[in-house]
């Protein structure tokens, strides 16, 4: 570890720095939060993938072994019942209180942790958009959205700036989760240790604030804000809020309302005890989260919404031949359609990766579907056809294989214990593999 860090740390927690360092020997804290939007508590338990602990944080996380391996690969994971989430890192979304119907920004996303967390508690209602700066990350946070089976979100790849002044003044909550330091997470990932230094915490200091700037901007008037990191650095952290609130006094810092972890570290006149702070003693990572309130007054811009587009019959076809009830909206762009439950919105300068979910694409005179129609959860129980495999059938098709059973024709959508994890075309006499190739275990 640097010298210089860790001269910090030791001004940061006086008398607790021997109980910091201690922790610095000891592996990481490692967890799973269940997708209440496809199981439960009692369902994952019996599964018995390992050793579950619950969390204070989160009722739906669980510390687990850090011995645990191949939990990615295991069909409930696949099929978005659970995502592997140390449970401290779920805090900030706790602190955020998301309540059902509300609009939700989340514009530092990638890879989803809390995004799949905001989508688990909005459960299909309101509105989440989340934004990642990073094309390659974006890619990643939107195939884990998928998975987990969010539908009632917009996926962007947009600065900060871009999207917020389109969707000024739009959302009820905007979750920061900001680019940072990464003190925390030195034991997992040493490259964030190499590259750090005061200079590089200073930088991101800065790129937060400008983060923040652009986040207030999309916050409507009486909104929540949560600003939250991965890092012990006070720069990055109290002096980030309190240079935030200074600049905009309609911003009240305001008590985050729980009562895991422990106040912030003193500076100046910012009262340090409303914000928290999780610390490797609180079983945690370390983690920082502020909330604030926006007294305004905010404008809101009018978004505009899309209409129905005509289908091709073919389409429709294939719509009412899969699914026992349909969803109300529906658009086709660049001959993908995509289905929602509340109209889609229209924004001119966001790049948009994806909005409602995908059901497939238009390949010719046909529809070739998508995986997001068979993980989406708010279909789930709409499939007019669908096979439930057993655990070998399963294992044979989450590597890429047929399955040799009759009987079917055309899409279906394959389960595992009743939830369903892909697709597959029946011919009759064997169903054909369509579980996407990148995502085959090997
Ligand atoms: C701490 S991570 C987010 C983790 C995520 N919230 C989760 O729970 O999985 C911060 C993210 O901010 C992105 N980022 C980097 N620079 C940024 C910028 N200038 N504006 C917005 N986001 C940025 C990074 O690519 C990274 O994905």
């Amino acid at each position: 570890m640097k010298e210089q860090f860790l001269d910090r740390m030791k001004r940061y927690l006086g008398d607790e720095y021997e109980a910091y360092e201690q922790t610095l020997q000891e592996g990481m804290y490692r967890g799973i939060r269940i997708n209440p939007c496809k199981s439960d508590i009692e369902e994952i338990k019996a599964l018995s993938l390992c050793e579950m602990t619950p969390s204070k944080i989160c009722s739906d996380s669980f510390y687990i072994p850090e011995d645990v391996a191949h939990l990615g690969n295991h069909p409930a994971h696949l099929a978005g019942l659970f995502y592997m989430q140390e449970p401290s890192a779920s805090s900030a979304v706790e602190v955020l209180d998301v309540q059902a119907g509300d609009w939700v920004l989340d514009l530092c996303a990638a890879p989803g942790g809390k995004s799949t967390q905001i989508g688990a508690k909005l459960h299909h209602t309101g509105f989440l958009v989340s934004n990642e700066i990073d094309a390659k990350r974006a890619v990643i946070l939107m195939s884990n959205m998928e998975r987990m089976g969010f539908g009632e979100c917009m996926i962007t790849n947009t600065r900060p700036e871009i999207l917020c002044e389109e969707m000024m003044g739009c959302f009820d909550k905007v979750l920061v989760d900001a680019p940072c330091s990464g003190e925390g997470m030195f034991k997992k990932h040493s490259k964030a240790m190499d590259d750090w230094s005061e200079e590089h915490v200073c930088a991101c200091a800065t790129r937060q604030q400008l983060i923040l700037d652009s986040a207030y901007e999309a916050l409507k008037q009486d909104g929540i804000m949560v600003y939250s990191t991965c890092t012990y650095s006070m720069e990055e952290n109290e002096e980030t809020v309190y240079a935030f609130l200074e600049k905009h006094p309609d911003m009240e810092l305001i008590d985050a309302g729980v009562n895991f972890g422990r106040v912030g570290f003193p500076y100046k006149n910012l009262d340090h005890t409303l914000v928290r702070r999780i610390l490797p003693m609180d079983q945690g990572e370390g983690h920082f989260i502020a909330k604030m309130k926006k007294h305004g007054p905010q404008q809101s811009v009018k978004l505009k919404k899309l209409t129905n587009d005509g289908l091709p019959s073919f389409v429709n076809d294939f719509l009412s031949n899969q699914l026992n009830e349909a969803l109300p909206y529906h658009i086709v762009l660049y001959d993908k359609v995509y289905l929602k439950n509340t109209p889609f919105i229209k924004l001119k300068k966001t790049r948009i990766l994806r909005q409602g979910i995908l059901a497939g694409e238009i390949i010719k005179n046909r529809i070739e579907p998508h995986q997001h129609f068979y993980t989406a959860s708010l279909l789930q129980n709409r499939y007019q056809h669908i096979y439930d495999m057993s655990e070998d059938e399963c294992h044979a098709f989450l590597e890429g294989n047929q399955l040799s059973v009759s009987g079917y024709k055309g899409f279906i959508a394959l389960s595992w214990h009743h939830h369903p994890i892909g697709f597959g075309k029946g011919d009759g006499m064997v169903i054909k593999n369509k579980y996407p190739k990148g995502m085959r275990i090997r």
